[in-house]
């Protein structure tokens, strides 16, 4: 029986061998493998074609498989979900053995800010959209500086790649950061499965030579909750950031004439947040998750963001520790990860739910004005409003569920939001949420 992972730190989880049989496979040269379109931009004329390095024939041309030459690859890899299912899958990216939670992700575009949010570690995304890779990655679009998450799960792998950013295919990209992926599987299946029983752990695997009990019995004694994963995806020392949105992409002009200086925790920040705050006026320095309090405040910030995170909030009290230290002294905001400590050093309860949300079409709804915004989630935790103590107030919910999505205490000049007003990917519709902050911080000053 094979032993569990030591620990649920997303990067000591990587899959570390490729098995013989898919390095085979990907050594062979395809000869008129896929092509990555790249037409430039020049007026909406199409100017070229790209061809690509065809990886592993995972559409046309000659795929070697058990020495068999097949114009087509067969299932090479196992999901298996800890009830006991057993999905066959085509593998792509690396090639291992890897366990992770599944989570489903109802998004149809930005599977590279996806990819690159520090908050799936541990984590297996599925896309619902069916039609994923079609537009490649490029290097402008990572929220972060590595993948975290555990791999992921869709089910058509787009046969080109067509977009005047690209400059990689998916394909490669997994590859080379060692990030798992399977495709041809019935991704609505197993989206009804975890909307009806609840998020499941699975395992991934591409090795043929682990029985599915093995991986069953991998996917049944690993765990996610109650373990810090924010110390996997932290920064090692504190930085400056001054990058802005750029220009080409920024839709609100001119926000501030005023600068501010935030503190931000890095719980697995990700990079657009830190864009709209530097678009807002703000100059950020970014401190580790573990960056003590009283440091911080000698540093006399304007504010001090909490940033979104993975795991589970209640295991990282050391964290909100250092949110109570510092609520009620500075404007403070917290996204995500940052609203959910908030939440408890306030002294409320996060608890899990059921599959959580994921996605860039949940519709959130601002008590305070009666507006409705289509936001960007990724959680698999909430507040509960109930254990807040008097004078906190809920300001947004979210509609498919009445759970809470936000929250103001005016006492302790404090604000915070469960989604994310940054998106990437996602609706622009909740930005003004960093306006707010800015607005905080600029009546702290007078
Ligand atoms: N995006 C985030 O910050 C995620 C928060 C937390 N890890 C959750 O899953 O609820």
């Amino acid at each position: 029986m094979a032993a569990p992972p030591a620990t649920a730190s997303a990067p000591s989880l990587r899959p570390s061998a490729a098995s013989p049989r898919a390095a085979a496979a990907r050594s062979v040269a395809v000869p008129s493998g896929p092509r990555t379109v790249v037409p430039r931009r020049d007026g909406g004329r199409f100017l070229g074609v790209r061809a690509a390095k065809a990886v592993s024939g995972v559409q046309s041309g000659t795929v070697v498989d058990d020495g068999v030459q097949r114009p087509w690859k067969l299932s090479d890899a196992r999901l298996v979900l800890e009830d006991g299912s057993v999905w066959k899958a085509k593998s792509f990216g690396a090639s291992g053995t890897q366990v992770g939670e599944v989570v489903f992700n109802t998004s149809l575009t930005g599977y590279q800010e996806i990819l690159t949010d520090p908050s799936y570690a541990g984590q297996f995304v599925l896309m619902t959209n069916p039609h994923i890779g079609n537009t490649g990655v490029n290097p402008d679009d990572e929220e972060s500086n590595r993948c975290f998450l555990a791999g992921l799960i869709i089910r058509n792998l787009s046969i080109c790649t067509s977009n005047w950013r690209c400059t990689e295919t998916l394909e490669e990209y997994l590859m080379k950061r060692n990030i798992m992926g399977i495709y041809d599987v019935d991704t609505r299946a197993i989206t009804r499965r975890l909307r009806e029983d609840g998020s499941l752990i699975g395992v991934l695997s591409t090795d043929q030579s682990r029985t599915d009990d093995e991986l069953l019995e991998m996917a049944k004694n690993w765990k996610i909750v109650g373990v810090d994963l924010i110390s996997g995806v932290t920064c090692d020392a504190p930085y400056e950031w001054s990058d802005k949105t750029d220009s080409e992409w920024e839709f609100k002009k001119g926000q501030s004439t005023e600068s501010f200086h935030v503190v931000a925790y890095d719980f697995g920040i990700k990079h657009n947040i830190l864009r709209r705050l530097t678009s807002y006026g703000c100059k950020i320095t970014v401190v580790p998750a573990n960056w003590p309090a009283s440091e911080v405040l000698n540093l006399r910030p304007d504010g001090v963001f909490f940033s979104n995170g993975p795991g589970d909030p209640a295991a990282v009290p050391y964290a909100v520790k250092t949110v109570q230290e510092i609520i009620g002294k500075v404007p403070v905001f917290g996204i995500c990860m940052g609203h959910q400590l908030i939440g408890q050093a306030l002294g409320g309860k996060t608890f899990k739910m059921k599959f959580g949300h994921h996605g860039g079409n949940h519709p959130v709804c601002d008590l305070r004005s009666g507006r409705v915004d289509i936001s960007a989630q990724n959680h698999n935790y909430a507040v509960d409003p109930e254990s807040l103590p008097e004078g906190v107030k809920v300001t947004h919910i979210n509609l498919n569920d009445n759970s809470c999505a936000g929250l103001q205490y005016p006492k302790m000049k404090l604000l915070s939001l469960q989604y994310h007003p940054e998106s990437s990917p996602g609706p622009h519709d909740s930005d003004l949420a960093f306006g707010e902050f800015i607005e905080m911080m600029k009546n702290n000053r007078l």
